[in-house]
Parts: C-alpha cells; sequence; structure tokens
C-alpha cells in the first residue's frame, strides 16, 4: 500500500503510525535534509554523515528560549528547554542519548554542550565548553575499561 508520509515534524501527527509510515516519514525528512524529528517532547536524530550548517550561532539564539515544539526539530531546542527548565524550576535536568554505535551521540553531547555554554554565558566564549568535552575521552576510556561498557566488542 501506497505510504502517506508528508514531512511532518512530530511523529506524534502521523494519521496512520505503523513502524513502516515512521520510517518512511524519517527517510523522506532525512533526503530533505532534515535530521532531526520530535516524537513528542523526544528527538529522533538520523546521523548526516557530513557537516550540516545548522549548528553556528545563529541558531542557538534561534532556539533561545522558544517552545518546544514551536520551530522545526533540532538537538538546540532540547538544550534550550532543558536549561530554561532548569532556571524555571530550580530543579537539575537530564538529557538521555540513546542509540548504537556510530549513531551520533557524542557528537549530539557535543552540540548540547556547545549551545547549553552559549546559553549560559550569553556569546562570551570560555574555556567551559573545552573543559566539558575533554573530559569526554577520558570517561569513555572508564566506560570501555569497566564489564558493562564495551560494546564494540573490543578484549577488555
Ligand atoms: N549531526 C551530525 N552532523 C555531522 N556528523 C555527525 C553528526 N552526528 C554524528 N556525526 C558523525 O558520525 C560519526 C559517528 O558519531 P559518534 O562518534 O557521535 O557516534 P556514537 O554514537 O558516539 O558512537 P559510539 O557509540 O561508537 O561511541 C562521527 O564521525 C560524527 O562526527
Amino acid at each position: 500500500p501506497a505510504i502517506e508520509a508528508s514531512l511532518l515534524d512530530d511523529l506524534c501527527n502521523l494519521p496512520n503510525l505503523t513502524e513502516e509510515s515512521i520510517l518512511a516519514n524519517l527517510r523522506l525528512r532525512f533526503q530533505h535534509h532534515s535530521i532531526y524529528t520530535y516524537a513528542g517532547s523526544i528527538l529522533i536524530a538520523i546521523n548526516p554523515f557530513k557537516f550540516l550548517s545548522i549548528y553556528n550561532p545563529k541558531y542557538v539564539k534561534k532556539y533561545d528560549n522558544h517552545q518546544l515544539g514551536k520551530l522545526e526539530p533540532h538537538i538546540f531546542a532540547i538544550a534550550d528547554v532543558a536549561y530554561h527548565t532548569m532556571l524555571k524550576k530550580q530543579v537539575n535536568q537530564c538529557i538521555v542519548i540513546s542509540g548504537e554505535s556510530g549513531s551520533g551521540k557524542t557528537q549530539s553531547t557535543s552540540f548540547l554542550i556547545h549551545c547549553l555554554t552559549a546559553l549560559s554565558q550569553k556569546g562570551y566564549a570560555s574555556g567551559v565548553e573545552r573543559t566539558i568535552l575533554g573530559a569526554g575521552p577520558v570517561l569513555e576510556v572508564g566506560e570501555e575499561n569497566s564489564v558493562a561498557g564495551s560494546n564494540r566488542g573490543r578484549p577488555p
């Protein structure tokens, strides 16, 4: 049957929610270089394996203090919501990033940290972003050396 796939930016709006329609929608969006799609308040990211010019300061500003779902899906939207919810509610926030090996978790983490540091410093570049990102490889080594950590089939 023909799949009704339009460029829906939230999978919850699919009239017919099946695995087929979800994948068709994500594929169509990906072909239009829209790698991000919402499923409600969850963000789905498809690794483009190439540089996209959607991470510059203009985009940080665009998503600053916006309402989730009002603009097209973006990783900065998630950072922005976490940041402003933290400020408003004075409660720690957490962003869960999940995906198979090579799907873009490390890259997404780096985009999130980039956006969070930019939002908190309003454009004043500082070493905070570099320091946080620098901790990544150290943490990953720890993870790979732990019993449950390695998922790449490497010997311990
Ligand atoms: N949004 C993106 N734009 C451009 N390149 C990306 C993006 N997301 C991921 N990539 C690229 O894809 C490759 C794999 O991504 P990454 O290392 O983040 O995956 P991972 O999920 O952390 O993998 P692993 O679980 O094996 O550590 C990297 O070269 C990364 O730069």
